[in-house]
């Protein structure tokens, strides 16, 4: 815990607006994606306001970002002094806080990564546009909802985007960086240019469910779901095929498990309700039990297989 220091004030900044000047990051959320790009931010040098709705969930992401950072550490410099340095320095830019509100007031960028449900991050996003500044970007890191609705709930859609990055954020190279119609262009390059200063590769997508990864990805899950459903294969033997067949580094059943599996829930839910005629999103009676029985894959030590606490 000594590595993190406490909520200070920030240097206040206008000029967000230009492409890669963002310096005062506030991610709300502090689970597996916001930890992650909290983590990233930081490291990248940006000055960090990291939320959640109370401390423990917040203890538990700082433990979480202290053993990826040793990662991220060791891989860039072996067990040398310039590693600590790595770590100390990348931490000393993040600071936590358990109030939304307050941890706007001198941000350029607003990074939400809240639970996968529209109301919740509508409320949460009405709430923040009456206490940022005039210049800050929102940005949504969702999976699958429509940004244009979860910017419906502010008076800045000209600075409003989508963030899409992948998990493990400290490994994945890419982001998705999704425009609405009332997007500026001035947004859409603040937001290009922060992706580039925190390593990443950006591509850019309209508004479409899914955008890109998880139009594709998230089907192909779907598939895997029902074949185990019907029988036709084991989870393991279905992970070695496409593990040993397709060259993926995880099959869908343990990418399931590492994505969440209450995560993937909401995904399948949404748009099931959205696309009510296409069959490929009925609900799946494995996932919701699983999810009922609290089997939310890694975070919660069980999902489709177990894992060790
Ligand atoms: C019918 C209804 C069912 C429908 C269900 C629908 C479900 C819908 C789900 C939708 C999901 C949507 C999610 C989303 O929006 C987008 C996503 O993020 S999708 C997920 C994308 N991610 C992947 O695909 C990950 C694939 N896996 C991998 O790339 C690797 O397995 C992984 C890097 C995670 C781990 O690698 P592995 O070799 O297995 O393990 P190592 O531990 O050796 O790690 C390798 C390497 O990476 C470093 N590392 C790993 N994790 C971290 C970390 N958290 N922080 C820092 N560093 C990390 C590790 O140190 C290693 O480094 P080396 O230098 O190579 O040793
Ligand atoms: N899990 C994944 O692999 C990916 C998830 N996403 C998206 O990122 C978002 C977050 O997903 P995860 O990090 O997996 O979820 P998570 O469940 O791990 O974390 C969500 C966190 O948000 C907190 N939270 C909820 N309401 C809040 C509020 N009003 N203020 C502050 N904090 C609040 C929760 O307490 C929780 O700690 C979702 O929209 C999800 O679709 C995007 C890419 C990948």
């Amino acid at each position: 815990m000594a590595f993190f220091t406490t909520l200070t004030s920030r240097t206040f900044s206008h000029s967000a607006m230009m492409s890669n000047s963002i310096k005062n990051v506030t991610v709300i959320g502090s689970g597996l994606m916001g930890a992650g790009i909290a983590q990233v931010a930081a490291q990248t040098g940006h000055s960090v306001i990291m939320v959640d709705i109370d401390d423990a969930l917040v203890s538990k992401a700082q433990k979480r970002i202290q053993d990826s950072i040793q990662r991220v550490a060791k891989k860039k410099f072996g067990e040398n002094e310039e590693a600590s340095k790595f770590i100390s320095e990348s931490l000393s830019h993040l600071t936590t806080s358990t109030d939304a509100v307050t941890s706007v007031g001198s941000a350029d960028l607003v990074v939400e990564a809240i639970v996968e449900n529209l109301d919740i991050k509508k409320k949460l996003f009405m709430q923040l546009d009456k206490a940022a500044p005039s210049h800050t970007i929102f940005a949504s890191n969702t999976s699958s909802l429509s940004i244009a609705k979860i910017a419906d709930a502010t008076d800045r859609k000209d600075r409003f985007g989508g963030l899409h990055f992948f998990n493990p954020v400290p490994v994945m190279k890419l982001l998705e960086v999704v425009r609405i119609a009332e997007t500026s262009q001035d947004t859409y390059d603040a937001m290009c240019g922060w992706g580039k200063a925190m390593g990443k590769v950006t591509v850019e997508c309209k508004d479409t469910p899914g955008f890109i990864v998880n139009r594709l990805l998230v089907p192909y899950m779907f598939e895997a779901v029902r074949i185990l459903e019907r029988g036709d294969a084991s989870a393991r033997d279905i992970d070695t095929a496409m593990k040993l067949g397709a060259g993926y580094p995880m099959g869908p059943f343990e990418l399931m498990d590492y994505v969440g599996l209450d995560t993937g829930k909401f995904i399948v839910d949404g748009w099931h309700k959205e696309f009510p005629d296409e069959s490929i999103f009925n609900p799946s009676p494995l996932l919701n039990k699983l999810v009922e029985e609290g089997k939310l894959g890694v975070k919660t030590g069980e999902g489709f297989y177990k894992y060790k606490k």
